[in-house]
C-alpha cells in the first residue's frame, strides 16, 4: 500500500484478544476455592523441575501453582507479601494476559516455572539475595503482559499506537512492563506494598532491565556481555548479577525446547500459528513480510534447526559454564530436540523430492500420451 493510504487502526487487534468479563469472573471464582487447597509435596517437587507438563493444568490451577512459588520460595514472610493481594496481583495478570495462540498466560506460567525451576536447581538462593529472586520470578511472570500476538517489526512497520508511543524502542517489551506497573500501582494488587521505598525502587529498576532483556533484537549484546564477565563472575558483584538475572530470563523465555519432546511440541505449533497469523496480516496490509514467520517459507523442522543451533545452544551453553549442573537440565533435551528435528527435515526433503519425481513421471508420461496415441492410429493415416 502506497504512503498516505496505509493507515491501520492501532486497536485492530484488540477487539478479539481480550479475555471476556465473564471468562475472568470464572476463573478468578475457581482460583479463590482452589487456593485454600493444600498442594501435595509431589506437585511442589514437580513444580521444582524443568519436566513440568504445563498442558495438565487448567488456568485456575495454573494460578494456584504460581502462589506456591511464591510461598516456597519464602517471599510471603520475607517481603510480608498478604496471601490476598497476591491473589489479586496473580488474578489481574491472568486477566491481562490475551487469548493469543503464543503469548498467552500459559507462556506466562511455562516462562515463570522454568525461572522457578533453574533457581532451585542451581541452588540460587545460596548465592544471591531474596530481592533480587523476588525481581526473576516476578519479571517473568510479567514479561509479556497483553502481548498481542504480532511482534516488533510489525509494531514499527504498522506504526501501531505501541510504536509510536514508545519511539520504536522495544515497544513490546515497554508496554508489557508499564502494564505490570499498572497492575503494581493500584494497592489490592500491589505485593510490594509493605517495602520501605528504597527497596521498592530496587525492585522496579530490577524488574524493568529484566523484561526489557527479553527483547530478543538485544540477544547477540547481552550474551556477550555475560561471555565477557564469566571468566571472573562474581556473585557479589551487582553488575555482573545484573547481567545474570537478564541472562536467566532469557533462557526461561525461550527454553520450551528444553522440555520432553510432548510438551515442547506444542508450544512449536502455537508459536508458527502466531507467526502465520502475522506474516498472513502483513501480506494483507502491504507491509515487509517477516521472512521466519511466512507460511510459504517456513516449516516445522527448518524453524527449530536454526533457532537452536544460532540462538538456544550458545546462549545455554554460557549459563551451564556457570552452573555445570543445568547441562542434563537444559542442554541435553535440546540436543535431543535437534535430532529430532533434523530427522523431520530430512523425512520431509525425501518427501519432497519424491513428489518432484512423482510430478516428472507423471509428466513425462502424459506427455508421451499423444505419441502413444499416434502409435495407435492405423498405419494408413
Ligand atoms: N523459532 C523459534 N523461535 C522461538 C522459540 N522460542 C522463542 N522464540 C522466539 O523468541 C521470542 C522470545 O521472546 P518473547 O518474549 O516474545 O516470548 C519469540 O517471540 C520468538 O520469536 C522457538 O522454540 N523457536
Ligand atoms: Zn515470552
Amino acid at each position: 500500500m502506497s504512503e498516505g493510504t496505509h493507515k491501520p487502526s492501532p486497536f485492530y487487534h484488540k477487539r478479539t484478544l481480550r479475555k471476556t468479563r465473564e471468562e475472568c469472573e470464572h476463573v478468578r471464582e475457581k482460583f479463590l476455592q482452589m487456593s485454600s487447597l493444600e498442594v501435595s509435596e509431589e506437585v511442589r517437587q514437580y513444580l521444582k523441575t524443568p519436566t513440568f507438563d504445563n498442558w495438565q493444568w487448567e488456568d485456575a490451577e495454573i494460578m494456584v501453582l504460581l502462589q506456591v512459588m511464591y510461598t516456597d520460595l519464602d517471599f510471603i514472610s520475607t517481603f510480608n507479601i498478604e496471601p490476598d493481594v497476591l491473589q489479586q496481583f496473580l488474578y489481574e495478570v491472568y486477566r491481562r494476559y490475551n487469548n493469543i495462540p503464543f503469548h498467552n498466560f500459559k507462556h506466562c506460567f511455562c516462562v515463570t516455572q522454568m525461572m522457578y525451576g533453574l533457581i532451585w536447581l542451581t541452588d540460587l538462593r545460596s548465592k544471591i539475595d531474596s530481592i533480587d529472586l523476588l525481581i526473576m520470578l516476578t519479571s517473568a511472570v510479567c514479561h509479556d503482559l497483553d502481548h498481542t500476538g504480532y511482534n516488533n517489526a510489525y509494531q514499527i512497520n504498522a506504526r501501531t499506537e505501541l510504536a509510536l508511543r514508545y519511539n520504536d524502542i522495544s515497544p513490546l517489551e515497554n508496554h508489557h512492563c508499564a502494564v505490570a506497573f499498572e497492575i503494581l500501582e493500584k494497592t489490592e494488587s500491589n505485593i510490594f506494598r509493605n517495602l520501605p521505598t528504597e527497596q521498592y525502587k530496587r525492585i522496579r529498576e530490577g524488574i524493568i532491565k529484566c523484561i526489557l532483556a527479553t527483547d530478543m533484537s538485544r540477544h547477540t549484546d547481552i550474551l556477550n556481555k555475560f561471555k565477557a564477565i564469566l571468566p571472573v563472575f562474581d556473585f557479589g558483584n551487582k553488575d555482573h548479577r545484573d547481567v545474570l538475572m537478564m541472562i536467566m530470563i532469557k533462557v526461561s523465555d525461550i527454553s520450551n525446547e528444553a522440555r520432553p519432546m510432548d510438551v515442547a511440541e506444542p508450544w512449536l505449533d502455537c508459536l508458527l500459528q502466531e507467526f502465520f497469523n502475522q506474516s498472513d496480516m502483513e501480506k494483507l496490509e502491504g507491509l515487509p513480510v517477516t521472512p521466519f514467520m511466512d507460511r510459504d517459507k517456513v516449516t516445522k523442522p527448518s524453524s527449530q534447526t536454526g533457532f537452536i543451533r544460532f540462538v538456544l545452544f550458545p546462549l545455554f551453553i554460557e549459563l551451564a559454564n556457570l552452573f555445570p549442573c543445568l547441562e542434563q537440565h537444559i542442554i541435553d533435551p535440546v540436543r535431543k530436540a535437534l535430532d529430532y528435528y533434523t530427522e523431520m527435515e530430512k523425512a520431509l526433503e525425501r518427501e519432497k523430492q519424491n513428489r518432484a519425481l512423482n510430478e516428472t513421471t507423471v509428466k513425462t508420461s502424459t506427455s508421451k500420451e499423444p505419441d502413444a496415441n499416434l502409435e495407435a492410429k492405423p498405419a494408413s493415416l
